[in-house]
């Protein structure tokens, strides 16, 4: 049965939205997107690599390395990103917009110890389109702060088949994810925890 919706700080947030069969089959769609776009450990503007592995799908991937990040439209290897997966364009579809479809869904992957700093999405062009994003396996710490630097920040563990809907005035609040639960979930025989963010990029 679906939970309640929350809201934290103008997150929206849906816990439970996709059920377990749901989610295993976006599991075995990812595993088609890693094959053709395999994850790579980003590397900040400073040489530091981040603990997040990561790939994308859509037109426009999420790169970082040497020369900082951006939106690009090919994979560090060279090859093109493969399609968004369908089942992942009907969540957007569903709870986002049926007008326009994102041009980019970035796969995060966090094993044993990884973690993502405070940040805001800010790459996209317009703002007016939310950023959509799904928790899968292993629970998740996500740290929501202000639109804004530094204040209090507000915690919640996201588990496997939440979604979360980062729009309006909350488009551009500062959020990571401290860190994760490893083997928490079973999902994943490999345990960690995979996020998706689909995103509208220009
Ligand atoms: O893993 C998460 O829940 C958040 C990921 C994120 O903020 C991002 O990829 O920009
Ligand atoms: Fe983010």
């Amino acid at each position: 049965m679906a939970e309640p919706e929350l809201n934290l700080r103008g997150l929206r947030i849906l816990p439970g939205r996709i059920e377990r069969a749901a989610q295993e089959a976006l599991v075995a769609d990812l595993r088609d997107v890693v094959r053709a776009a395999p994850f790579v450990a980003p590397e900040t503007r400073f040489g530091r690599k981040m603990s997040v592995r990561m790939t994308s799908a859509g037109r426009y991937g999420w790169v970082s390395d040497r020369s900082g990040y951006r939106y690009a439209r090919r994979h560090p290897e060279g090859m093109d990103w493969p399609a968004i997966p369908d089942r992942v364009l009907a969540l957007w579809r569903d709870l986002v917009s049926d007008a326009r479809d994102p041009d980019c869904c970035l796969v995060n992957y966090y094993g044993e110890g990884a973690r993502m700093g405070l940040h805001q999405d800010r790459d996209e062009a317009d703002f007016t389109w939310p950023v959509l994003s799904v928790s899968l396996g292993d629970e998740g710490l996500l740290r929501v702060g202000n639109a804004t630097r530094g204040g209090r920040t507000e915690s919640i563990w996201l588990r496997s088949g939440d979604v979360v809907v980062m729009g309006g005035d909350a488009r551009l609040v500062h959020h990571g994810v401290d860190r994760i639960k490893f083997r928490s979930s079973t999902l994943l025989p490999q345990g960690g925890r995979i996020n998706l963010t689909l995103r509208v990029v220009d």
